[in-house]
């Protein structure tokens, strides 16, 4: 991918999934005569639908779509740190989880174009230079996009760069973060002025330095030349360019004016280039050579061509700020071609219990997060309902499931599918859909993904009770069956995982909702606010960040109040689907009286406390069925929530 394909696509994907769906302003654009595509989104739906569902071409834009995801672990958030006093808002990378020193990010990546001199000076100087790296091997500066071009900057930055790859790159904690932290990495030592004196980076603000200095680290000339005031940091980095004695510029190749000047304002990239990987990046000069040779006898084809639309291009010196270099395309057919290009495959939505092994790791699953009570729960497997569809892969355990002590044997299987998934990807060190797995996506999950993604959608069982408001009753103490018997009316929604009905035993929990990020607690009050439905149903509401699966669906997604960070609430998507669970659950109950004499007296006393609900298959659901299928619904025309169809027929069919 050359340069101008790159920014073109980075300017779409990041103006459709960032700007239209997501983030409330426009991120920075590579071309400035990037225009948003007109292109609602249903049509983009529509494009997924046809090119991606129907003729199952799924490529490195299912990966892009992945890489967008929350739950990868990271967000594309917004900072004032960096701009303007304040004033202006940019983007920055948030973690949305915990971060242990070793992982890696590998669903936050970025993507490396080379960069001639003249397609360098042409960035320059239209100011679009805020992504640049300069590579000492490859001796010239390279345009750095993707989602991993939101990094910032920090003196003492928690990330470092890795490649993953050819042209592509990620990043590794080198320092814990917690869910909630931005992610940094340290772009040089003179990225914004000489010692990065106008860096605005957290670390800066604290130790008084950078942009956080006090005056007496300006030169006369500086306050003199600003009013007192400090210039900006592009000023000045241009004003110091020429001051730079080789000295200043770390590992760069120090030969001419021009590449010292891309080695003092532009990241480094040679960090990048371990040692493990020289023969990697030979035979990518090689290579790159050779497409450069390509590339000059296919100019020199087009020259000779009086038709041919490259001559009718502007030569890069004559551009202005635009990075058109090759006939104009339409954003649609921009966006198909990202998508095309892959193997067939088919991405299945899993709603339903805990599948099986088989149906495991492939899975996009639809599922759910409820944060537990303080109190750990050993009976409940929690996990299973951590939103998500893809996660990050990170090697260590931790996060949600140091948090929670469920069942061992479940644990045991999960982990040993673990297990088997890392040795079967353990040679990847690309993002690509390329493996034997069936469905391509293992490679997205990790010992976290693995429970979250094949999470199971728990059956709701909702009793009703006189005090709508007591939303903090020990759960362990109540009984479902007591509870209904006992005529009590207060509502009380009790959650069975499909884990703890395999063991016959129905494990119930009650569980709050709260906002992934900040974990605070929503209360039904709020909810019923957020979502403006009334709070008898709230219990069918879930927690969510954004994730492209609501592009699948009509949630509406809403701030959390507090951190006013993360889309949080979200409506399900069948909300009757409790009522036939309600059934379901007095079903069993009322069954399990008539044979509960039996019982022993131990078994009785335990019966009082729990219900065993049998493991209704689970749902899988083609997509292409789905979309196809107006029956069941349409993405397109029909708003989930106001699904009234057959649900039996949804839930109850075989798979
Ligand atoms: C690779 S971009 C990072 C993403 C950027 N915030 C955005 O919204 O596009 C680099 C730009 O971020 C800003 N930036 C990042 N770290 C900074 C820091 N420590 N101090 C000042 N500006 C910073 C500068 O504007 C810089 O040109």
């Amino acid at each position: 991918m050359d340069f101008a394909d790159l920014s073109k696509y980075d300017d779409l994907c990041s103006d459709i999934f960032l700007d239209a769906l997501y983030l409330w302003f426009k991120t920075s654009k590579m071309n400035t005569d990037h225009r948003r595509p007109r292109i609602p989104a249903n049509k983009v739906l529509d494009i997924i639908q046809r090119r991606v569902l129907q003729e199952r071409n799924l490529n490195d834009a299912i990966v892009e779509l992945l890489e967008y995801m929350p739950n990868a672990g990271y967000e594309i958030s917004d900072t004032r740190r960096y701009k303007d006093h304040g004033k202006k808002v940019e983007a920055c990378l948030v973690a949305t989880k915990n971060w242990q020193v070793g992982d890696e990010l590998r669903l936050c990546t970025g993507m490396i174009a080379n960069l001639n001199p003249s397609e360098d000076a042409m960035l320059r100087q239209g100011e679009k230079d805020f992504s640049i790296m300069w590579s000492t091997r490859k001796g010239c500066s390279c345009l750095f996009l993707g989602p991993a071009r939101f990094v910032n900057h920090d003196c003492d930055s928690n990330c470092k760069f890795i490649s993953l790859g050819q042209n592509s790159v990620t990043f590794k904690v080198v320092k814990e973060i917690k869910c909630g932290e931005e992610l940094t990495v340290f772009y040089g030592n003179h990225y914004f002025g000489e010692n990065n004196n106008e860096c605005r980076c957290a670390t800066c603000e604290a130790h008084g330095e950078g942009y956080f200095s006090t005056y007496s680290s300006m030169t006369e000339d500086d306050i003199n030349n600003t009013d007192g005031r400090r210039r900006s940091s592009r000023k000045r980095k241009s004003a110091i360019h020429d001051d730079y004695v080789t000295d200043h510029i770390p590992r760069a190749k120090r030969t001419t004016t021009s590449e010292r000047r891309n080695s003092a304002s532009v990241m480094s990239i040679d960090f990048l280039c371990g040692r493990e990987q020289e023969e990697q990046q030979q035979k990518q000069q090689q290579q790159q050579q050779q497409e450069e040779q390509e590339q000059q006898v296919a100019q020199q084809l087009s020259s000779s061509s009086p038709s041919s639309p490259s001559q009718s291009l502007p030569s890069p010196s004559k551009q202005t700020q635009s990075i058109h270099y090759k006939p104009p395309t339409s954003p649609l057919d921009l966006l198909c071609d990202a998508v095309l290009d892959a193997e067939s495959n088919k991405l299945t939505v899993l709603v339903g219990p805990t599948p099986n092994k088989d149906t495991t790791p492939s899975a996009v699953s639809i599922s759910m997060y409820y944060q537990q009570e303080s109190s750990p729960l050993s009976d409940d497997l929690s996990s299973d309902t951590k939103a998500d569809s893809a996660v990050g892969m990170s090697p260590h355990s931790h996060g949600w499931k140091e948090e929670y002590d469920y069942d061992e044997q479940h644990q045991q299987q999960l982990q040993q599918q673990h297990t088997t998934h890392r040795e079967e990807s353990k040679d990847i060190n690309n993002i690509t859909i390329e493996n034997d797995d069936e469905d391509g996506l293992s490679d997205f999950l990790d010992d976290q993904s693995e429970l979250s993604s094949i999470g199971s959608t728990e059956l709701a069982e909702v009793i009703w009770s006189d005090d709508d408001d007591d939303y903090d009753d020990d759960e362990d103490s109540l009984s479902n069956e007591n509870n209904i018997k006992g005529g009590n009316k207060k509502k009380k929604t009790k959650f069975i995982t499909s884990s703890s009905t395999t063991n016959g035993e129905a494990n119930i929990s009650n569980k709050k909702l709260a906002c992934i990020a900040c974990k605070r607690e929503l209360r039904r009050e709020e909810i019923s606010e957020q979502v403006g439905c009334d709070t008898s149903i709230t219990a069918d509401l879930v927690t969510w960040t954004w994730t492209p699966s609501a592009l699948f669906t009509d949630w509406r997604p809403k701030r959390c109040p507090r951190c006013e960070r993360h889309f949080t609430v979200f409506r399900q998507e069948w909300p009757n689907r409790k009522i036939k669970k309600k059934k379901q659950v007095q079903a069993d109950i009322k069954s399990k009286k008539t044979t509960g004499k039996k019982q022993s007296s131990s078994k009785k006393k335990s019966a009082t406390k729990r219900t065993a609900v049998p493991t209704p298959a689970p749902l899988k659901i083609d997509l292409v069925d789905v979309f196809n299928n107006d029956d069941v619904f349409s993405p397109l025309d029909t708003p989930l929530s106001d699904f009234s169809g057959d649900e039996d027929e949804l839930f109850n069919s075989p798979l």
